[in-house]
């Protein structure tokens, strides 16, 4: 068995950014700046986006972070994301999920210019992957086939099961594993809450991505020898012997399923990380382009 050390595949990752951020600086251009909104005041949320803002600092990104009241009307957010998409200085920015209610989710994404979109949530982005045109694939998928692709993980004529629909992992990946080429070439069936006979199917995988948020869902006896097993679950549960009073769970029951699987995401450590390194990578992409864009 061979883990998947998204930990230290990130830090590889963000070593690459940091070392092209270099370089743009010493041809005197302006470097990367990324933008997060966050809005309200979500313990895991708040987590999440202070590790982004961080990780802009260590690789010598510029970065935003735009708080709003959890009280903020969609009128506002919109507001908000127009001055964004306008701001010439900002290359990307991300609006932190999941919104309050009182906000419409997606005429939020769609609010987003295209071009800025580093997160990959807006139509003519998922459109554009689904075509297999160049555009910002979405950092969590993104992150699992870089993963598979630096630790060389056979995916041509595989049997991939993604486990969830989620607009942000599991209905991407499917798409992403069966495009041409590798990563991908794989035979993908997307199971759900309403999958029939789910057992059996995850049974037959050869690559199990599990993106459902059910902490130790899947047990060994439910994986073939030799499977890759993904795990993009992280469920907090309360635990006081940790300094922060909790500890973060994976989908995957780690301790027996790694003794069955050739490789295997850990959590935390795994996809986690990777989200983030390509967040950045999506980022550096947007300054690029827009460089290119407008020859400055
Ligand atoms: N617009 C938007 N874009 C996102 O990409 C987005 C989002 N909203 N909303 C929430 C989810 C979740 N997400 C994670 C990012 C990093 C870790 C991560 O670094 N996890 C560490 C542990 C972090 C901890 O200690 O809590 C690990 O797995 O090792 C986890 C989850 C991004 N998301």
């Amino acid at each position: 068995m061979e883990i998947l050390d998204g930990k230290k595949v990130s830090n590889d990752i963000k070593d690459e950014i940091a070392a092209e951020v270099q370089k743009m600086k010493k041809r005197g251009e302006k470097v990367p700046h990324l933008a997060a909104v966050l809005v309200g005041n979500d313990g895991a949320s708040l987590t999440y986006v202070g590790s982004k803002v961080k990780s802009c600092e260590r690789v010598g990104f510029e970065s935003t972070l735009v708080k709003m009241p959890s009280t903020t009307s969609e009128v506002e957010l919109l507001a908000k994301i127009k001055e964004l998409n306008e701001d010439n200085d900002i290359d990307g920015f991300i609006v932190q999920l999941p919104l309050p209610p009182q906000i419409d989710t997606q005429k939020v994404l769609l609010a987003v210019d295209p071009d800025k979109d580093v997160d990959g949530f807006h139509p003519m982005n998922f459109g554009k992957m689904a075509l297999d045109m160049s555009t910002f694939i979405p950092a969590t998928p993104f992150g699992i086939l870089e993963l598979l692709e630096r630790y060389d993980v056979d995916t041509k004529g595989k049997h991939t099961v993604v486990i969830g629909r989620s607009h942000i992992v599991g209905r991407p990946m499917s798409i992403l594993m069966g495009r041409k080429g590798w990563p991908g070439n794989s035979t993908v069936t997307l199971t759900h809450s309403h999958t029939k006979n789910i057992t059996q199917i995850i049974s037959q995988a050869d690559i199990v991505i599990s993106a459902l948020g059910v902490p130790n869902f899947l047990k060994a006896e439910m994986v073939k020898d030799d499977a890759v097993i993904i795990d993009v679950g992280i469920t907090r549960v309360p635990d006081e012997s940790r300094p922060r009073g909790y500890k973060i769970v994976g989908d995957v029951d780690y301790d027996n399923v790694s003794k069955k699987a050739s490789f295997i995401t850990p959590v935390p450590g795994g996809v986690g990380p990777m989200t983030i390194a390509m967040l950045l990578k999506n980022t550096l992409l947007a300054r690029e382009r827009h460089r290119n864009s407008v020859s400055k």
